[in-house]
């Protein structure tokens, strides 16, 4: 595959309506910045050495609204870092190893995308990593507050479910925590539920888009597909069963792994997708849509999202109105723009829904705990 290849598989957006898509691949043809010449851009990637974190490097060394591409972790970034750096791209590349580094890989970052921890096993569930990878996004999270606590943040380790809500607590009592750049990224999920519902409504994949709701882990991955496009006349047990193999999509690949560790290379695909929108948002281009676990407001027996828009968000969580949800967010210049309502849900899906919120709400729980060392 040719660089030129893998840039427009790169620009092609997950985004999760019809009306996003299009407006992504115009976005496309505008090369992901609004006007003038391409501004610079700072990504760091913690945890870059890793299953994940390599090609993940990879995809962000070909990214060409990336000027500078900073690669941390605690061992093996040199070696990384020699190696991608000799790809004829824009972005300069640095590796960095060691905590002693760690401020140099974060200083001027403009996102930051962590998927530093330990994967799964056979077995494991995702919050079975609770207890290494929560303090491992904790001190991570204090460096960012520290050296560039204005930066994106593209959270990849596991369980997300928890590890958003202690990077939001972290970064809340250093006093530099804004929902809007805060992301839990879920892309795989989307991806897997358009591959999968490609497959199944014999539909062609790049014309797919499927909204996917709730959390990272298990029945709290809620794949919308009564919204999925295009339209596909699929039954009951055909949805139910592509529901649970989105739902089960990461096991999948945990168990054929047997033991070697989880997704790496279709979740740096989704990690290349979701910090490409961060980007473009970023640099002003206009209607850029994703699904990601974020802050969002709840308006519903108590706890729901719907559309709002950011400053409203800041409003409604003065009365503690909020819970983290996965929505569909318009991103722009600051990060979240919009949170996305849900759209109409079958009866199945409000099923889901309400089956899902006592396990989100408990994950989400626990990591506020952790950080407040409950
Ligand atoms: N969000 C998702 O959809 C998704 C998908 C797949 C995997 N994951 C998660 O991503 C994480 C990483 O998975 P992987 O397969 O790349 O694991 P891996 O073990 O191959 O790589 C993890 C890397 O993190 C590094 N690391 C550990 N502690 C660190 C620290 N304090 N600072 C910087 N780097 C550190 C390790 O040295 C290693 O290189 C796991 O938690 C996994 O569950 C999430
Ligand atoms: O399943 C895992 O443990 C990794 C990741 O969350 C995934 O969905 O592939």
């Amino acid at each position: 595959m040719t660089v030129a290849m893998l840039r427009s598989v790169l620009r092609r957006s997950s985004c999760s309506s019809t009306a996003a898509a299009a407006s992504s691949s115009s976005v496309l043809s505008r090369r992901g910045f609004a006007s003038g010449p391409a501004p610079e851009r700072k990504v760091a990637v913690l945890g870059a050495a890793g299953g994940i974190g390599q090609p993940l490097s990879l995809l962000m060394k070909l990214n060409p609204l990336v000027s500078s591409l900073s690669l941390y972790d605690i061992a093996g970034t040199p070696g990384v870092a020699a190696d991608v750096s000799h790809i004829n791209t824009r972005s300069e590349v640095k590796g960095y190893a060691g905590e002693e580094q760690l401020g140099q890989a974060l200083e001027g970052a403009d996102i930051v995308i962590i998927p530093a921890g330990v994967p799964r096993k056979p077995g494991m569930t995702r919050d079975d990593l609770f207890k290494i990878n929560a303090g491992i996004v904790k001190s991570l999270c204090e460096a960012i507050a520290k050296y560039c606590p204005n930066a994106l943040v593209n959270m990849i380790s596991n369980p997300v479910n928890s590890t958003v809500p202690i990077a939001a607590e972290v970064f809340k009592i250093k006093g530099v925590y804004d929902e809007r750049k805060l992301f839990g990224v879920t892309t795989l999920d989307v991806v897997r539920a358009k591959t999968f519902y490609a497959g199944k409504a014999k539909v062609n994949v790049a014309d797919v888009n499927v909204p996917v709701i709730g959390g990272h882990a298990g029945v709290t991955i809620l794949p919308l597909f009564s919204q999925a496009t295009p339209r596909a006349n699929l039954s009951d047990d055909e949805i139910t069963a592509l529901t649970k193999r989105t739902q089960d999509g990461g096991t999948e690949v945990v168990e054929a792994k047997a033991g070697k560790g989880s997704a790496t290379l279709s979740m740096a695909y989704a990690g290349a997708i979701f910090s490409d929108a961060c980007l473009k948002g970023l640099n002003g281009v206009p209607d850029v849509v994703e699904c990601s676990f974020v802050q969002s407001t709840v308006t519903e027996l108590p706890f729901f999202a719907s559309k709002v828009k950011s400053l409203l968000v800041r409003h409604l969580t003065l009365y503690k109105c909020f819970i983290l949800v996965l929505s569909l967010v318009r991103l722009g210049k600051n990060g979240v723009e919009e949170v996305l309502g849900l759209g109409p849900l079958t009866d199945y899906e409000q099923q889901g829904l309400e089956a899902l919120k006592p396990e989100l709400k408990s994950s989400i729980e626990k990591g506020i705990a952790f950080v407040h060392g409950n």
